[in-house]
């Protein structure tokens, strides 16, 4: 039988949950991450001014916002890809930025990312991509690495066929279902996906979101979705935050956020693709489809 410490050894190994590195209020079940007097800029230009939010553990938040309103760079701060110009991201309890950059690793490892294009190494196999991030972050032979990718592999929802495939083979879905299967190599708490489903045809799209879905589910991930799909909101999301004007306006349950008096939220909304996407998410729901599956 594989056991869940052959799979996720490093999830085993953690002895004590959320121990020092990870603070009291991951411990008590709150936020996960707190974002808190955010401030971004290039050159001249102010993307985000002191901006405030919470993730809860365990939810799936998507982040929407207009093009161009800071969604990718607060994703790529969270995760320590961008230094602020002020302000903290307490993720787990620590404020990575804080750690000298060789005590980050262990923190950066309980959470996984996905970019919009992949980000797969164009010279490696699909299980080679998968396989390194357990090398070289978890220390395993390549031997064991390659075959706990073929797990992640098949739990990303990918053929056992895809391993021995280079990126430039495979279809856009499958690219992002192998980006998934590496960002989950570590065994995350915490998944980040920037616009998961953009490029895909929307069955695909659907079933990318079931997927991840199912992985919340299965695996108690905190999930983090940078996205402009409606879709993925009315059937995946728990809670929503609108970036616009340089910070969070509003964060909360689809039913609160979409009544908020703000234009752009009206019309992303209560536009014709809004209330397509609210009218389908209704219907499934009536068919035991999409709303059932919203918590
Ligand atoms: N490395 C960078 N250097 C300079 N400007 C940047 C950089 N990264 C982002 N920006 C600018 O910051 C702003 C916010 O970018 P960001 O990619 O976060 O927007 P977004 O909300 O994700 O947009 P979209 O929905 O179109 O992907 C944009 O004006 C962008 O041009």
């Amino acid at each position: 039988m594989v056991t869940d410490e052959a799979l996720f050894p490093q999830k085993a190994a953690r002895t004590s949950p959320d121990s020092q590195a990870t603070g009291s209020s991951a411990q008590s079940g709150g936020a996960i991450i707190q974002v808190r007097g955010l401030t971004n800029r290039f050159g001249r230009q102010l993307v985000h001014d002191k901006l405030d939010l919470d993730v809860h553990r365990g939810e799936i938040l998507g982040v929407i916002g207009g093009s161009g309103s800071g969604k990718s760079v607060l994703l790529r701060s969270i995760v320590g890809l961008q230094t602020p110009a002020a302000g903290s991201v307490r993720i787990l309890g620590t404020d990575l930025l804080q750690l000298a950059p060789e005590r980050r690793a262990p923190l950066e490892q309980r959470f996984g990312v996905l970019f919009q294009r992949g980000a797969l190494f164009s010279s490696l196999t699909v299980v080679e991509n998968i396989a390194l991030p357990l090398i070289e972050n978890a220390g395993l032979t390549r031997a064991d690495a390659e075959h706990l990718a073929i797990v992640k592999l098949a739990l990303a929802g990918l053929p056992a066929n895809a391993a021995a495939k280079y990126p430039s083979s495979l279809s856009g879905g499958m690219i992002k279902r192998a980006g998934l299967a590496r960002a989950l190599a570590l065994d995350p708490d915490i998944l980040f996906l920037d616009e998961p489903t953009a490029g895909l045809d929307p069955i695909g799209a659907a079933e990318f979101d079931e997927l991840i879905l199912t992985l919340r589910d299965a695996l108690g991930l905190t999930v983090f979705i940078v996205t402009h799909d409606l879709d993925t909101l009315y059937t995946i999301c728990d809670r929503v935050a609108v970036l616009s004007q340089k910070r969070v306006l509003a964060a909360g349950p689809l039913e609160t956020v979409e009544a908020v008096e703000d234009e752009w939220v009206q019309e992303y909304f209560h536009g014709p693709r809004g209330r397509a996407a609210s009218h389908a998410a209704e219907m499934g729901g009536t068919m035991g489809g999409a709303k059932e599956i919203r918590r």
